[in-house]
């Protein structure tokens, strides 16, 4: 019900201002495209695709997405896309089409968004943010469930998890990993704990993907083989259960994950819009209309 041609009559030029904003961004810090690329998943696993998890305070305050980052970013891409169609595109849509626009700018595959997406007038609960948006410390089961509940298949997760080739995390993310579990790389993991310690380390980031941390590729997945995933989740993907041949598949041909990568973010991007006369279309993407 969403349509990729959704603004073409009412706002021409929303798609590519959206592109050279990103681009501008990504330009000046090429880990801002990770930020917005993890900030549409944020939006699309807690309520929907809505910009639910734009409105200030709200969902921010909740532990999993206290570390997000690129509001700003997001606010000025609106304030530019205002400019040009007045309270026509959403907050929603911009988030989806920065994330692609991100991926494109860091070296990865592109696709067409769907568009057509409203915004949702209220935030989620904090129960539903961290119903849905799962700990690293997840096992691949919690996993595979957590995806299927929104629609979303083994494959589908897989792909998207693929999103950790860019980006960084911050040492509470990974500590449990380096330091308790056993199915990691052992001169990875001694590198790691040179500067994330045991307890605390609150400050400290590492890449997620080790090997290219700004170029969306698919050496994540060839990490995992090795066993140099960062988060214990991502190592979950390849430790002899039912996806390990997904990842195999993901690490030997770039092709057959850009083409999956893209299938999963539409999938993901079609998590319960808001569509026709639902929801707004906010003026500014950090407060509902009054
Ligand atoms: C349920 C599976 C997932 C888990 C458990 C997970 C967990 C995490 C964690 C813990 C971080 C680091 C946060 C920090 O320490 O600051 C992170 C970062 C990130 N995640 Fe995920 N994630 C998952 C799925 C996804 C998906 C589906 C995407 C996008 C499609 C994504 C994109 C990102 C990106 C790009 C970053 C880096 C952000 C930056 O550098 O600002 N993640 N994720
Ligand atoms: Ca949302
Ligand atoms: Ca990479």
């Amino acid at each position: 019900q969403l349509s990729s041609t959704f603004y073409d009559t009412s706002c021409p030029r929303a798609l590519a201002t959206i592109k050279s904003a990103v681009n501008a961004a990504v330009a000046q810090e090429a880990r801002m495209g990770a930020s917005l690329l993890r900030l549409h998943f944020h939006d699309c696993f807690v309520q929907g695709c809505d910009a639910s998890i734009l409105l200030a305070g709200n969902e921010q305050n909740d532990g999993p997405n206290l570390t997000l980052r690129g509001f700003n970013v997001i606010a000025n891409i609106k304030a530019q896309v205002e400019a040009v169609c007045k309270q026509t595109v959403s907050c929603a849509d911009i988030l989806a089409v920065a994330a692609r626009d991100s991926v494109v700018a860091l070296g990865g595959p592109s696709w067409t968004v769907p568009l057509g997406r409203r915004d949702s007038p209220k935030a989620a609960s904090t129960t539903m943010v961290t119903q849905n948006l799962l700990p690293p410390t997840s096992s691949l089961t919690a996993l595979i469930k957590g995806y299927g509940n929104l629609g979303l298949s083994p494959t589908d997760m897989v792909a998207l998890s693929g999103a950790h080739t860019i980006g960084q995390a911050h040492c509470p993310s990974y500590q449990d990993h380096i330091y308790n579990d056993t199915n990691i790389n052992k001169a990875f993991a001694t590198s790691l704990k040179a500067s994330c310690p045991a307890t605390g380390g609150a400050n400290v980031m590492a890449p997620l993907d080790t090997t290219t941390p700004t170029r969306f590729d698919n050496a994540y997945f060839s990490n995992l083989l090795s066993q140099k995933g960062l988060l214990h989740s991502d190592q979950e993907l390849f430790n002899g259960g039912s996806t390990d041949n997904i990842v195999r598949n993901f690490a030997s041909s770039p092709s057959a994950f850009s083409s999956a990568f893209a299938t999963a973010m539409v999938n993901m991007g079609n998590i319960s819009p808001l569509t026709g006369t639902q929801g707004q279309i906010r003026t500014t993407c950090s407060a509902a209309n009054s």
